[in-house]
């Protein structure tokens, strides 16, 4: 069971919902992820028009928490109007803070992130920020009262995996809130590489959206979270540097 603030969660799989080939495919890869959080932008939601094309119009939304994120912010104030959008239409008390510094590399604005994490906290949402794999931020966003720091493994939509596992490890170790590895994730190696470093969950998008069988990556995603996870908790065994036999020969007299 994973808990982020006064929610709760079978699921450490989050999924984000836009990019899929068409909506049926989006079903059927949510359903087969068994996730119990759904990401969109809120800026792509026509909210206050419901006679305008839902995105999420083929799931049965009730079925999951929805966390609205705030993706085109570049700046607080916009992230922060954003969240407060999203509230006002009734979506979810909960948000992600994504404050964007560069068009380029997609990467966040420290400050701006910080800021907006700080607000939004204040007003009582439950904030999960996403955020470079910055170790100081990581601690600063948790001091600012975010309840779960969503650290990036690489840009968003790279598809490159964990670039820094050592920052991410360390990330990790020093938490007291919840550590969702969030962004470029490509594979389900990356995936198992993630948990089995300790995060309490991870949220992707493109690798399953852009999948050449979304579907059956979704199901590969949803394993590799268990088995990462599975492994961490059951504790791998010390690398050596030597070989030692699996069937040790001591006690054996022929
Ligand atoms: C959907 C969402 O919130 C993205 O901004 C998120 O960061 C996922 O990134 P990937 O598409 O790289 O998985």
């Amino acid at each position: 069971m994973l808990t982020i603030g006064d929610k709760q969660f079978n699921s450490r799989l989050f999924l984000g919902t836009g990019k899929y080939p068409d909506f049926d495919t989006q079903k059927a890869a949510v359903d087969v992820s068994e996730t119990d959080v759904l990401t969109f932008s809120v800026r792509r939601m026509n909210i206050f028009e419901p006679s305008q094309p839902n995105f999420l119009e083929k799931l049965d939304v009730e079925q999951y928490s929805l966390l609205p994120n705030t993706a085109g912010a570049k700046t607080a104030q916009e992230a922060v109007r954003t969240a407060k959008l999203a509230n006002a239409s009734g979506l979810c008390d909960m948000v992600k803070v994504e404050v964007i510094g560069c068009d380029k590399t997609l990467l966040p604005d420290p400050v701006e992130t910080l800021k907006a994490t700080e607000e939004l906290v204040k007003e009582g949402y439950t904030v999960l920020t996403y955020t470079s794999d910055d170790v100081v931020l990581a601690q600063k966003l948790e001091e600012a009262g975010a309840h779960a720091v969503m650290p990036g493994a690489s840009p968003i939509g790279s598809g490159q995996g964990i670039i820094n596992p050592l920052n991410l490890s360390l990330i990790v170790e020093q938490a007291n809130v919840p550590v969702i590895v969030d962004a470029g994730i490509g594979s389900p190696q990356d995936v198992v590489t993630a948990m089995e470093l300790g995060s309490d969950g991870v949220l992707l998008n493109s690798a399953v959206s852009a999948a050449a069988d979304p579907v059956k990556m979704s199901e590969a995603m949803k394993l590799a979270v268990k088995s990462g996870r599975l492994g961490y908790e059951a504790g791998r065994i010390p690398k050596k540097r030597y070989a030692t036999a699996s069937s040790p020969m001591e006690g054996i007299s022929v």
